[in-house]
Formats: C-alpha cells, structure tokens, sequence
C-alpha cells in the first residue's frame, strides 16, 4: 500500500472514513496546536498530502469557544480522564483535563499567549539538543503570529506596552489585548509595583519579571478566540486540496514495517475498542505524532515503542525499549487563594455572573462594538505577575541547597530506569541553575478581581507518568502527576503563596479592605502551615501536561532526537508538547505553535518540499 500514488481530490475538505485517500505523503495523529500548524506547513507543498486525524469534532463557533467572556471549554474536555490518587496531595485524585477538539487545546484553553525565557530554550539546547536555543526560536515565534496592537489612547491609560520588534506581524496566529479592565485591576497592579514586581516592557522578549498584561490569542478584527482550528485548517482549506482532517476517529498505533512507520490505525471515538484496527491509513514519508502530553506517549506505548518491561504486561511486543515514552510527566499546578473584601470595587468579574443587568449591558457592548467586559477571558482579569525565586523569598539559597543535597532517585518512582534518572539528573541541575537566576519565573500571581487570586507554580522538580492501563486504545491511560513529591516544590509554592500574601497586604490592595479566607487565612503563620493547608488545595494540573516523549540524548532516557525524531525507528516523530523536556517560565501555547513552525521547516528541507533545498 505505501508505494500507491497519493491521488488529491478537487477539495480539501474534512473528510468521513470512505473519502480517505489509503496512503498521504504524511499523516498526523491529532489535530492540535502541533498538529494543525504541521499540517497547514506541510501542505503549502501542493506535491505534497497530509491526513490529520483528530479525535475530536470541529467546533461550529460556539460562543463559550469563541467569545472570551463567555468561556465554557468544558464543551470539548476529554472524557473522563482523572489521575490516580496523588501521594503528595494527601492521596486525592484530580480531573485531568486535556481538549479532544480540532484546534486541540487552543479551541479552549484560556488564551493566554506567552513565551518562555531565553533560559528555557537554551538550557533545552544544553541537554543535548543542538539546534534549539532562544535566537533559533525568535522568528519561529515571529513567523507563527499576527500581533495587533491595542488602541493607543487605551495602552496609554491601562499601563500595555510591548517592543514590536520582538513580535510577529504576518503569522495565521491572531493575538492582542482585551480592550477593557476591571478597575480592581489597577490596584492590584500597584501593589505589585510596591512589592517591588515591576512593569515589564515586553514579556514576549524573553525576561519576564514583573507585571504586564497578558497577549491574549484573540482575532482583533472580531475579538473572538483565533485557534489552530481556524488559523491553521479553516484559513487554508478551500484552497489545499492535499489537506485532509478526518474528525472524532482515534489512532489506535502506528503501524510498522521492520523498524519503519508506514502509517497507522485508527477507529472512530465512538467505538469502544474491543475490535482494534479496523481501518490503516498508510504515510509515504512520515507518520508525526500530534496527540498532546497524554495522547502522544499512549500512542506510542500501544505501537509497541516504550519501556519494553511495561508493555510486556498487556501483551504488547516492542518495537523498540524506549523506557522514556509516558515519563518525565510535568504540568504547572495551581493553586486558588480565596478573598473577602470590604471596599472592592465593582465591576469585577464576578459582576458578569452576579449582575443580569451589567451581563446584558456588557454582552450587548461586544455584539455592537466589540468591547467591554467580554473581551476578558472569564475568570482571568488583565494582568499577571511573574516571580524568580529571588523574588519570592529570601530564603532561596535555602531552597536551593536542599534542592542539591536531595538524592534525585529519590524524586522518582522506585522501578525508574538508569537512563531517565539520568536525563532528570541533567534537568534537575540545570532547573536548580534557574533558581539561582533572577531572570527566571518560579511562578506566576494573579488576581482575577473578585474572591480569588490564583498562585501558579510554573517549574516543578517533581516527576510523574501517564502510562497505559489496557491494550484497548479506547482505555484512558493511568495519569500520575506526582505533584508534590519533591520537597522542593512544596518550598517553592509556600514561597509563592507569601508573595501573594504580600502583594495583598500592600497599600493599594489593602485600601479594598481584604481577608484572606479559609482554609488559608491570617492564623497560618509557619511555612509548615502552610504548606500542611496546600497538600489539600493545590490543584496538579493546569492543563498544561508535557515531555512526555522528551527531547534528549537516548542515554538520558530521551525519546526523541533534536528533530524529534524517534529513537530507534525511522519515519516517526513527536511534533507536540511531549517533546519538550521540561516546563517553560510561561504558558505553553506560543511555543507549541512555534517550535511546530520551526518542525515543519526541518521537514521541508529533509524531504526538499516546497522548494526548501
Ligand atoms: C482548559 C485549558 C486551558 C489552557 N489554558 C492555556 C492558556 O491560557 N495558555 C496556554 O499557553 N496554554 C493553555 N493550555 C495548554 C495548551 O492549550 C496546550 O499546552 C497545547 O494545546 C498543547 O498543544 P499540543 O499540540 O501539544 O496538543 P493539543 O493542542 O492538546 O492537541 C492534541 C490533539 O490530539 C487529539 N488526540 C489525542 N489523542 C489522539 C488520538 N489517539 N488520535 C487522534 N487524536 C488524538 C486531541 O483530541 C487534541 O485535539 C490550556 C489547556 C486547556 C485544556
């Protein structure tokens, strides 16, 4: 089948089952961020066919996606995904959210669009992936995006600055800025300034210490989400008839010949499994595995590519021991901090689920006009705070030397392979380098104006795995996000939650008359409180789940090359977030959409497409 001539139809369409060409010149497993970017790349190569098969539906422009204020991205949760009990949180479990959706996660996350700092792509670089570093990354973030700028009476008034030489002007991926605050806003803002967070210029550029208004991924000619369903399938599709989307069907495995992919599996979401692989798709060239920070590794664990020992268990022959595949799990935990006040100022954010007659002012400001409050993404406010560790706390050499005296292995399960502990050895080492630095967030603070701040921990030590439980592909994998498990984290955390105990009890904050409330509150003095009080509240997951098929050296337990090639086979490669080795100071979206850029670049000029050698 693979040597077939690929045929291309006059349209490019999302196809059913029987329209599918039997062989593409690629085939991507997920129509993600990754995904989709890959695919709309690939396919600017009209010799060239892609298949993208997304487990999800396309989403036909509901408000709660579209509408920031209106946001309601439970519409497209993947079902039923929880962890298992989490030993540092007091053995609780949690929901483990991740999208199954065209667009992936971009059609619901929260839209906020950052980069990480110039630290995190050159420490990547340094374990062992040459080729990545913050100046390879800069026009692949510029490439990827369209920045418009906000009115410029408003960013006068409401504090937004930015450097337009560090941002993209001609990308498929819309962002801006809101076009309105709560005014609560502005007092939080201050006391962050009072507390020494000051305004950052620019948090695109690579530093990102202090206050800034959040890049929001919005389309500013309609103020409505810009997703990698639309700017990176919808754009091109009437004119790419060698794109292909094939909506709610799965890839169970990919499918090999000897050690080479040939292409995969699949079978609609609403097949409950029991007869595996009733269709195959073949690839020409390459399958890229786009299926996200869970996905992706359960991919490749039921295609026999993983730890040889773990898939022995259900039945699976290995291809290839990769003991790295479904390790390394990290994500960026948050943690809600609640407040009652006595003087806060209205509206806030609150106002739009309390007040009917504000709601409807509001919604009807952004019918006609496009402005006002549900331009906000609900439940997010217009600023956000970023926090080296210096700048949480005194105590940071403390932390630090604890840190180094831990035993690594330690911080791992117990059966962990040599070569994974080693890779989280070199990463362990260079995220405590990040530490000592004070151009590196530990993590975030926000205050989305009403009853509750939120405490981000962005670069977690601790360790966990997303591991098959079954050799039915329908069968949700076993999500451990061991959060807490390393004593460091919980340091950290209390460090952060003491920087926002601090921002509040600055004058400005304190002119809204606030109290912390339960379960936290001004009768928790000692770390050790509150830490005890964290176990219960922390919240692993931002769904910010990663490096779980991680970019380093076989020998540190890596599973993919530097051009996220898979070791051990030949033409596969992880395109998505699992790649990545270990967590950004920053969201994940813009680097996802960039360093796919920078992929489906690697690609052309390996395959001379598109005129690319
Ligand atoms: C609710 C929510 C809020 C978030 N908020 C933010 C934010 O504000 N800012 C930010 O930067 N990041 C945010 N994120 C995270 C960000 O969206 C993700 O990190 C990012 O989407 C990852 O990109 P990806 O391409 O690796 O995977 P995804 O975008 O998740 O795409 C993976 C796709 O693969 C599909 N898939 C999985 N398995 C299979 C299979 N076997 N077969 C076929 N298809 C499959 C899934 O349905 C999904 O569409 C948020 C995520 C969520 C869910």
């Amino acid at each position: 089948a693979p040597a077939e001539p690929v045929r291309v139809p006059r349209h490019a369409t999302v196809v059913n089952h029987r329209a599918l060409f039997s062989n593409y010149t690629f085939i991507i497993a997920g129509g993600g961020i990754a995904g989709l970017t890959l695919a709309d790349r690939l396919t600017e190569d009209p010799n060239v066919s892609v298949l993208v098969i997304e487990a999800g539906p396309l989403d036909p422009g509901l408000d709660g996606i579209l509408v920031p204020g209106a946001y309601a991205p439970y519409y497209y949760f993947w079902p039923n995904l929880a962890s298992v009990p989490q030993a540092g949180l007091n053995n609780r479990t949690s929901g483990a959210i991740t999208a199954q959706v065209v667009g992936g996660g971009s059609t619901i996350n929260a839209m906020v669009y950052l980069r990480g700092d110039v630290d995190d792509y050159n420490a990547w670089g340094a374990l062992g992936n040459p080729g990545w570093s913050w100046q390879n990354m800069l026009p692949y973030f510029k490439k990827a995006e369209t920045f418009t700028a906000p009115d410029a009476a408003f960013a006068a008034t409401a504090n937004i600055s930015w450097d337009d030489s560090v941002r993209g002007h001609s990308g498929p991926v819309q962002y801006s800025y809101p076009n309105y605050f709560y005014p609560g806003s502005a007092n939080w803002w201050n006391a962050a300034n009072e507390i020494g967070l000051p305004a950052v210029e620019d948090p695109l550029a690579g530093s990102k210490q202090g206050v800034f208004w959040i890049p929001s991924a919005l389309d500013a000619s309609t103020m409505t989400r810009s997703h990698a369903g639309r700017n990176h399938y919808e754009r091109v599709k009437d004119s790419r008839p060698n794109y292909h989307l094939l909506t709610s069907n799965v890839v169970a495995k990919v499918l090999f010949r000897g050690k080479t992919a040939i292409g995969v599996c699949y079978l609609p979401t609403s097949a409950d499994g029991s007869t595996a692989c009733p269709s195959n798709v073949y690839a020409n060239k390459e399958v890229i595995l786009a299926a996200g920070g869970f996905g992706t590794p359960k991919i490749l664990q039921l295609s026999g590519v993983g730890p040889k020992k773990h898939l022995k268990k259900f039945g699976i022959s290995h291809v290839v021991d990769l003991p790295g595949v479904g390790q390394n799990l990290q994500d960026q935990p948050t943690l809600a901090v609640s407040y009652t006040f006595t003087a806060n100022k209205v509206p806030n954010y609150g106002s739009l689920l309390t007040n009917a007659t504000y709601n409807a002012e509001q919604r009807a400001l952004y019918d006609s006009s496009h402005q006002g409050a549900y331009t906000l993404i609900s439940s997010l406010s217009s600023n956000i705070g970023v926090v080296s560790l210096q700048k949480a706390t005194s105590s940071y050499q403390q932390i630090i030397a604890a840190a180094k005296a831990r035993n690594p292995a330690d911080s791992l399960p117990a059966d962990v392979d040599p070569t994974v502990l080693k890779g989280y050895k070199a990463q362990r080492e260079a995220i405590l380098k990040q530490f000592a630095s004070d151009s590196i967030g530990v993590g975030t603070v926000h205050w989305g104006t009403a009853d509750e701040a939120l405490v981000y921990h962005l670069k977690p030590l601790s360790r966990g795995t997303v591991n098959i439980n079954s050799a039915n592909p329908m069968a949700n994998p076993l999500i451990d996000f061991r959060t807490g498990t390393d004593p460091a984290d919980v340091a950290v955390y209390t460090a952060l939650f003491r920087k926002n105990r601090e921002l509040f009890a600055a004058p400005s904050m304190q002119a809204l008359g606030p109290t912390e409330a339960a379960p936290f509150g001004a009768g928790l003095t000692t770390d050790e409180q509150i830490a005890a009080v964290m176990r219960d509240q922390i919240n692993p997951s931002n769904a910010h789940q990663c490096c779980t098929a991680a970019m380093m050296p076989r020998a540190l337990g890596g599973v993919v090359s530097s051009e996220q090639k898979v070791y051990g086979v030949q033409g596969l490669r992880v395109g998505d977030i699992s790649a990545w080795p270990f967590q950004l100071s920053g969201a994940p979206m813009a680097t996802v959409y960039a360093s796919a850029e920078r992929l489906a670049d690697l690609i052309k000029k390996e395959h001379c497409l598109a005129g690319a050698c």
